[in-house]
C-alpha cells in the first residue's frame, strides 16, 4: 500500500494501476523512486488519496477543493505563461472556434461531424512551432490538419525556403483554411493534402520527401499504422522528431477510470482507440530505430526522434555516434577575425557566432569591431572587439593575446583584412604597391604567426587558420586594373600552402577563401563601378554576382571539423568565373 505523503514508484505499481505497457523492458523494472509530492500533479493526487480518509466532511472538502484549483489553473496557467503565438494562429483559432460546425455537418459540407475539440488550440500551436524551431526543421509534415492551426504556426516556424504539407479527409478543411494561409502570406510554404493520410505518406515517400518533424494528430486508431509507414518509408529525418498528440488519451491508457465519464454510447468506439494507442505507446516505447519521451502536456504528447543504428561502420554510426551537421558546429570554439567590423568580415564573424563560437572581431577601426561585437551581442551571442592594424607584429600578437585573455584559446582564425587600389599598372605607384603587399601579404603573415604560436601550444587540439585570399589568385579579373592586388592574393595562396605544410602534422590546418566578386554597398552605390556589373555578369556561369551569404557557408565549412582533412586548399567561391 502506498504511503499518503510519498510515491513509491515501479513498474510492477504501474502494472498494477493498469496494465499500459506489459512486458516490461526488463531493465527497467528495478526502477524505484521514493519522494514526497512535488510536481502540480503529484500533489493532486496527494490531496485527492488524503481526502479519501478524511476524518469529516468539512476536512473532505477542503482537501478535493485545493485540488480542484491545482488542476483547473494547470492549463490556463501553462497558456498564459507561454508566448503566445502570431496574430495569424489567433485570428485562425478564433474563426475555428465561432465557425457553427453543427450546421457545416447538416449542409453536407463536412462529411464528419466536428466541434472546437479537433482543434488544437493557441498553446499546442506554439509548442509545435517551438519544436520546429528547436530542431530546426525546413519540412514538416502534419497528419490531421483540422482548419490548420499547427500547420500554419509551423509554417511561421520555419525557414522562408521551408515547407509544411499537411493532410486531413475533409475538401472542407482545405477551403476554410486557404484565406487564413494566403492572409498570413505563408500560403506559398504550406501545401494541403486532402486524401486518407496513409495514401498521402505513400505519396510522398515516392517523392522522395523525408520530414525534420512530423505532427501526428488525426485518427488514433490509425497511429500505429502512421509510424510503421513513417519508419519503413524512410519520411522521419535523423535527429528529427515525430510528435505524436493524445498519448495520454484521457488517462485511459494507463487506468479503466478514465472511461467511467464517457457516455455508453460512446464507450465501445473510446476502448477502441484507447486500446489503439496502448499498443502504440508500447510498440513505439519497444521500437528499437527510435527513442521516445511522454510529455503530460493537454492530452499527452509523445516525441519520438529517430536514433542512429549503435552497430555497423562510422557511416552507419554516425561520427561520434552523431549526425554529419553536428561536425559543422563551432560550439565551445574561440575564433577571431580580422578586418571583422564590416562586409566580408562582419559576414564572417556573424557566421562562426551562430556555428558557436566565441568571436573576436578584429578591425583597424575600433568602433566598426564594437559595432559588430554589440550586433553579436543582440543576438545573445559571445564576442569582443579588438582594434589591430595587421601590418604591426606588436599589434597582432596584442590581437591573439587579447583573445585568448577573453576567451581563454584561439581554435579558429579568419584573416581577412585586405585592401585593394585600381590603378593602370604603368602608373601605379610605388607606395600603392607598397601598401597593398603590406596590408594583403605581410599582415596575413603576421597574423598567420601570432595565431600558430598560440595554437602550436595546444598539441592535440585541432585547429584552423583560414586566409581570405581572392578569386584574382587564379584569373586576372577584367576590365578593372588591380595588378598590386592580384598579385598580394596570389602570394596569399602560395603563403597558405607553405605554412599548410609546416603546420599540418601540429594540428593546425590552413587554407585559403577565394571569393568572386561580391554584391556590396560599394558596388551598388558607385558610379563607376555599376557599368562594369554588367560586364562581370557576361563573365560569371551562375549570372550573378556572389552575395555575402555565399560566403557564410563555406567559411563555416573550412572552420569546422567538417573539413578535418582539407589543408592548403584554395577554396574558390565564385560562381564559376574562373572556369571560363
Ligand atoms: C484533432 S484534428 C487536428 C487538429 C489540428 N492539428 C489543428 O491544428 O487544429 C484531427 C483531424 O484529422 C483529420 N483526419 C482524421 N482521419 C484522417 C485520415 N485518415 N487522414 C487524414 N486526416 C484525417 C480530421 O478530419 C481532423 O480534421
Amino acid at each position: 500500500m502506498r504511503a499518503y505523503n510519498q510515491h513509491t514508484l515501479t513498474m510492477d505499481t504501474l502494472h498494477n494501476l493498469k496494465d499500459a505497457l506489459t512486458n516490461t523492458k526488463s531493465e527497467r523494472t528495478d526502477v524505484s523512486i521514493t519522494r514526497a509530492p512535488d510536481t502540480p500533479l503529484e500533489i493532486m493526487a496527494d490531496l485527492l488519496q488524503k481526502s479519501l480518509s478524511a476524518k469529516s466532511p468539512e476536512e473532505k472538502e477542503s482537501y478535493v477543493k485545493k485540488a480542484l484549483e491545482i488542476s483547473q489553473g494547470l492549463d490556463d496557467y501553462m497558456t498564459v505563461a507561454t508566448t503566445t503565438p502570431s496574430g495569424n494562429v489567433h485570428t485562425m483559432v478564433d474563426a475555428t472556434l465561432r465557425n457553427d460546425w453543427n450546421a457545416a455537418h447538416a449542409n453536407g459540407e463536412t462529411k464528419f461531424k466536428y466541434t472546437n475539440n479537433f482543434c488544437a488550440g493557441t498553446f499546442e500551436a506554439q509548442f509545435i512551432a517551438t519544436l520546429c524551431k528547436l530542431t530546426g526543421a525546413k519540412r514538416v509534415l502534419e497528419i490531421g490538419m483540422f482548419t490548420g492551426t499547427t500547420a500554419l504556426a509551423c509554417a511561421e516556424s520555419i525557414p522562408d525556403d521551408g515547407k509544411v504539407y499537411t493532410c486531413d479527409i475533409e475538401p472542407y478543411m482545405k477551403t476554410f483554411s486557404k484565406p487564413f494561409f494566403e492572409k498570413a502570406g505563408q500560403d506559398k510554404k504550406i501545401e494541403v493534402c486532402i486524401a486518407p493520410a496513409q495514401d498521402t505518406l505513400s505519396e510522398l515517400a515516392k517523392k522522395g520527401e523525408c520530414f525534420d518533424l512530423i505532427f501526428v494528430d488525426a485518427d488514433k486508431t490509425g497511429y500505429l499504422a502512421y509510424f510503421q509507414k513513417i519508419m519503413d518509408l524512410g519520411l522521419l529525418a535523423y535527429g528529427g522528431a515525430l510528435v505524436v498528440d493524445n498519448t495520454l488519451f484521457k488517462g485511459g491508457v494507463y487506468t479503466d477510470s478514465a472511461l467511467a465519464e464517457v457516455p455508453e454510447e460512446k464507450k465501445a468506439d473510446v476502448r477502441e482507440m484507447t486500446d489503439a494507442l496502448i499498443t502504440f505507446n508500447k510498440t513505439v516505447r519497444d521500437d528499437p530505430r527510435v527513442d521516445v519521451i511522454v510529455l503530460p502536456i493537454r492530452d499527452g504528447v509523445s516525441i519520438i526522434t529517430h536514433k542512429r543504428p549503435s552497430q555497423g561502420d562510422v557511416i552507419m554510426r554516425g561520427a561520434k555516434q552523431n549526425s554529419i551537421l553536428q561536425k559543422f558546429k563551432l560550439v565551445g570554439k574561440v575564433a577571431l577575425v580580422t578586418g571583422g567590423g564590416q562586409g566580408l568580415g562582419r559576414a564572417y564573424c556573424h557566421a562562426l557566432a551562430e556555428a558557436g563560437a566565441a568571436v573576436a572581431v578584429v578591425d583597424l577601426a575600433f568602433d566598426k569591431a564594437e559595432e559588430v561585437a554589440k550586433e553579436l551581442k543582440v543576438k545573445g551571442l559571445r564576442a569582443i572587439a579588438v582594434q589591430a592594424d595587421v601590418t604591426s607584429k606588436a599589434d597582432t600578437e596584442k590581437m591573439v593575446d587579447d583573445t585568448v585573455t577573453a576567451f581563454g584559446k584561439l581554435d579558429i582564425a579568419v584573416n581577412n583584412a585586405g585592401i585593394n587600389f585600381n590603378s593602370p599598372a604603368e602608373e601605379t605607384p610605388e607606395r600603392e604597391w607598397d601598401l597593398t603587399f603590406n596590408v594583403n601579404c605581410k599582415g596575413v603573415f603576421l597574423s598567420c604567426q601570432a595565431e600558430a604560436r598560440h595554437m602550436l601550444t595546444r598539441p592535440g587540439e585541432s585547429c584552423s587558420i583560414i586566409n581570405i585570399a581572392s578569386m584574382a589568385s587564379l584569373l586576372v579579373p577584367h576590365p578593372q586594373k588591380q595588378a598590386a592586388y592580384n598579385c598580394s592574393k596570389a602570394a596569399v595562396v602560395k603563403l597558405t600552402q607553405s605554412l599548410a605544410v609546416e603546420w599540418a602534422p601540429r594540428g593546425i590546418r590552413v587554407n585559403a577563401l577565394s571569393p568572386g566578386i561580391v554584391r556590396t554597398d560599394l558596388i551598388e552605390k558607385s558610379k563607376d563601378l555599376q557599368p562594369l556589373v554588367q560586364t562581370w555578369l557576361g563573365q560569371i556561369p551562375m549570372g550573378r554576382l556572389a552575395e555575402v551569404e555565399d560566403l557564410m557557408g563555406p567559411i563555416i565549412y573550412l572552420a569546422s571539423d567538417a573539413s578535418a582533412y582539407a589543408t592548403g586548399h584554395n577554396h574558390v567561391v565564385e560562381g564559376g568565373q574562373s572556369l571560363l
